[in-house]
């Protein structure tokens, strides 16, 4: 059995604070502050990888994909999901372009189209 990567340590230990003491961890304080502020704190997270990715320097984009990693999974958890589920999703994209997949989906509906 191979040991658990740095990924799958993270998400065992943001699962086990659901419940927990939320004056020791920061991860106990935002699963009691509900879904939507889990949501807004991606959202936050997103909006600084963006402003990240538009700097001068790529390293920096690594501390903020890794804050947006954490809330992803704070998320994952609080929905009763898991990495695994994301894994699986990405497996049965694997091998199929985006171009194809788009074109497969057909043409939006009339409604959709921008004017
Ligand atoms: N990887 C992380 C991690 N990444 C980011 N953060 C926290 O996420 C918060 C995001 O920063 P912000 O400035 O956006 O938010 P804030 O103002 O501090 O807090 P808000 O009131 O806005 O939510 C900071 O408090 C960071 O410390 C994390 N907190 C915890 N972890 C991991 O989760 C484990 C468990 O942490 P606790 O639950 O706190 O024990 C830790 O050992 C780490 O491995």
């Amino acid at each position: 059995m191979t040991a658990p990567d740095t990924f799958d340590r993270l998400f065992a230990t943001i699962a086990a604070r659901k419940g927990a003491d939320t004056d020791g961890s920061y991860t106990a304080s935002l699963f009691a502050r509900g879904r939507a502020r889990i949501a807004q704190k991606i959202g936050e997270e997103a909006t600084e990888i963006v402003i990240a990715a538009m700097g001068p320097n790529p390293r920096a984009i690594v501390p903020e994909a890794a804050d947006l990693l954490y809330h992803l999974f704070v998320l994952l958890a609080d929905a009763g999901l898991t990495p695994d589920d994301v894994r699986a999703e990405l497996a049965q994209r694997e091998g199929t372009s985006g171009h194809e997949e788009k074109a497969a989906r057909g043409p939006l509906p009339l409604s959709f189209r921008a004017e």
